[in-house]
């Protein structure tokens, strides 16, 4: 792996009294993919809630980028470099794509430019003045990580992007995340569709009752196959 551009260790994480992450270790090397798999309930969601600190309660250490994000103030999360893209994607219904774009702040130099993201999402491009409440669902998800790549995030963390969508749509999103692989994109998914994340990721982590059960690259993904089967249930 490359220099860790995330490193969670030993992450802990409550909603109020429940105790969901018992000690999560992960690292994402900038530049790689890397997606968490693991059962409904596991806690991979509260993961990606945790770094973003919108899960407040936390114990460990969260390094992003040299920085330690549990010191941070909740609002320097996002400008550290990290855009959340979550599973109910949060595009505004009474905006337009054009306004859904625009809305997330500048928070360092790099990001994309309206031109090239649509280069990357023709579809958004024809439906620019269209309001959210009249995108399918698959326009919505694209337009939820589109927004982050203006920002100048260097990292992007999605949580089920594929969820609920039509394989066609599935394969233009998957095009899309390699295209922002080539670039230098670093990336940790959540994915219950391993098969789609296998095209994309350099590794796998697998979580078990909120901690790390092991993590292996994608070239062992057909060999590891009965054992993730038995772990995810699928
Ligand atoms: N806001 C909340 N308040 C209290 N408990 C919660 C909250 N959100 C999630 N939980 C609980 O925390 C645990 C982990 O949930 P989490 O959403 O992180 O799981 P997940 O692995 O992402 O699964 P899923 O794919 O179903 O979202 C579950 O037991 C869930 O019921």
């Amino acid at each position: 792996m490359a220099e860790p551009l995330l490193d969670l260790r030993d992450l802990n994480a409550w909603y109020g009294e429940s105790h969901v992450l018992h000690g999560v270790d992960m690292s994402v090397g900038r530049g790689e993919t890397v997606t968490l798999l693991g059962r409904n309930g596991v806690g991979k969601t509260t993961t990606l809630r945790a770094i973003m600190g919108i899960v407040r309660k936390r114990t460990g250490t969260i390094h992003f980028d040299g920085k330690d994000l549990l010191k941070l103030p909740l609002h320097r999360t996002a400008h550290a470099g990290i855009g959340f893209v979550p599973e109910e994607r949060g595009i505004f219904s009474t905006l337009d794509v054009m306004e859904n774009l625009m809305l997330p702040p500048v928070v360092a130099e790099g990001g994309m430019s309206i031109e090239e993201i649509f280069t990357l999402f023709p579809n958004l491009k024809e439906r620019r003045s269209s309001p959210g409440t009249k995108l399918s669902g698959g326009e919505q998800q694209m337009l939820a990580i589109a927004r982050m790549l203006r920002t100048g995030a260097t990292m992007l963390l999605l949580d089920e992007p594929t969820e609920g969508l039509a394989p066609v749509i599935i394969d233009r999103i998957g095009d899309a995340l390699e295209s922002l692989r080539a670039r230098g994109m670093t990336i940790l998914l959540v994915e219950q569709n391993f098969r789609f994340a296998s095209h994309i990721t350099d590794r796998f982590y697998v979580m078990e009752h909120g901690a790390i059960s092991t993590t292996f690259p994608v070239g062992e993904l057909d060999a590891r196959m009965p054992e993730l089967q038995q772990l995810l249930g699928v």
